[in-house]
């Protein structure tokens, strides 16, 4: 076994602290990974506090994770010895299902395998995410970071990018398009950023009026403050897209309301509690409610590249390791440009 250090939580009530553990041996396919920086989601304060009531303990959390190649298996032909590169939300699925040959594997019929809270092939147990040292991958679950790209403010990119990179593409956002981008967190602020890049005119809708300036640098066309009812009313029927990264309860027929015939609201957010949807939000004017979940390999290496070719990265504040709990403490009140990364250099 391969003894590693990371931060994690025994408990859904125990801080995130300094853990020892073991991952598996490398075996031919895999990669192992030193890790230079994780991102922090808020899904990994959602996993570690068991909000989704499904949390194996110990739970290491961390999937945006990046770094360099350490050492490959005997049959590893896509990366070599201190290649950049990074791993997201999944590291295994059946890859025999139709959704996986098509590259979904994020909507793996089998189930995919999470980078953390999942369950580790090899060894039986739950797997570790990238609050840790380093990390084994199998190749297939391994993305490039292009040439140049800075490797701490890439680390976003492999959740909170391709979750919305994802449903951007598939409802094939682009110039003509209106669409509107809910909350200005780590997803909302890549929304933005990717969004604008593809084309489309886009809308930030917020609570709090005092992120408008950021928003209009991180690609908004204009800001909508959510709780003044007038403002919101100027936008009804008028959006083909919206995009919803809330992360806590908030009313879902506002934003329905503002979508034009056939408009589509997709929801990556993940809030506790269900979500309350009147009938007549979507009946009227034929509008769909959808969802998303992060996005498949092929496509979060088409993901990396555009940002690439666009210029495009997180807004980051680096932490050390030991500051995570202060970091979520601050994620909860919104009191982050955008994207805490920690560098584990500090572990
Ligand atoms: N679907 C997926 O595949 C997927 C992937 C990653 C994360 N997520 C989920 O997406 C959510 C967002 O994650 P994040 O890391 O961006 O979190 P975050 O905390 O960085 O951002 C959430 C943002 O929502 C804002 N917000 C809260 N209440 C609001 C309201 N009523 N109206 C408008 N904005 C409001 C907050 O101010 C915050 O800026 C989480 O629930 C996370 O678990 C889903
Ligand atoms: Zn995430």
């Amino acid at each position: 076994m391969l003894q590693c250090v990371g931060y994690g939580a025994t408990a859904a009530s125990a801080p995130v602290a300094p853990i020892s553990f073991n991952r598996r041996d490398p075996g031919a396919e895999d990669v192992v990974i030193k890790i230079a920086f994780c991102g922090v989601c808020h899904s990994d304060l959602h996993q570690v506090r068991n909000e989704w009531r499904n949390t194996v303990y110990p739970c290491i959390p961390g999937h945006e994770i990046v770094g360099h190649v350490e050492s490959v298996g005997a049959g590893v032909t896509r990366f070599k010895v201190g290649d950049a590169v990074g791993v997201g939300c999944l590291v295994g699925s059946c890859r025999t299902c139709s959704a996986c040959q098509k590259g979904f594997e994020n909507y793996c019929e089998n189930g995919f395998n999470g980078t953390y809270n999942g369950v580790d092939p090899i060894i039986g147990g739950p797997t570790f995410g990238g609050y840790s040292d380093k990390i084994v991958v199998d190749q297939h679950f391994v993305l490039t970071i292009p040439e140049g790209m800075d490797l701490a403010a890439a680390a976003p990119l492999l959740c909170a990018g391709i979750t919305t990179y994802s449903p951007l593409r598939h409802w094939k956002v682009g110039p003509g398009h209106k669409v509107g981008i809910v909350g200005l967190g780590g997803l909302g602020h890549m929304g933005l950023k990717i969004a604008h890049a593809m084309g489309a005119r886009v809308v930030l809708f917020t609570t709090s009026a005092g992120k408008a300036e950021d928003a209009k640098k991180l690609g908004a066309d204009e800001v909508v403050i959510s709780k003044n009812a007038d403002e919101m009313a100027k936008h009804t029927d008028s959006f083909d897209f919206i995009l919803d990264t809330v992360a806590a309860d908030h009313p879902i027929d506002a934003y329905l309301g503002l979508l034009k015939l056939d408009g589509t609201l997709c929801q990556v957010g993940a809030p506790e509690n269900p979500l309350s949807v009147s009938a007549f939000s979507v009946i009227w004017r034929r509008r769909s409610f959808a969802g998303s979940l992060i996005g498949g390999i092929p496509e979060t290496q088409e993901m990396l590249d555009f940002c690439a070719e666009h210029g495009l990265t997180a807004d980051i504040e680096m932490i050390k390791m030991d500051e995570i709990e202060g970091a979520y403490a601050r994620m909860l009140k919104s009191d982050v440009k955008y994207r805490f990364v920690v560098d584990m250099a500090s572990l």
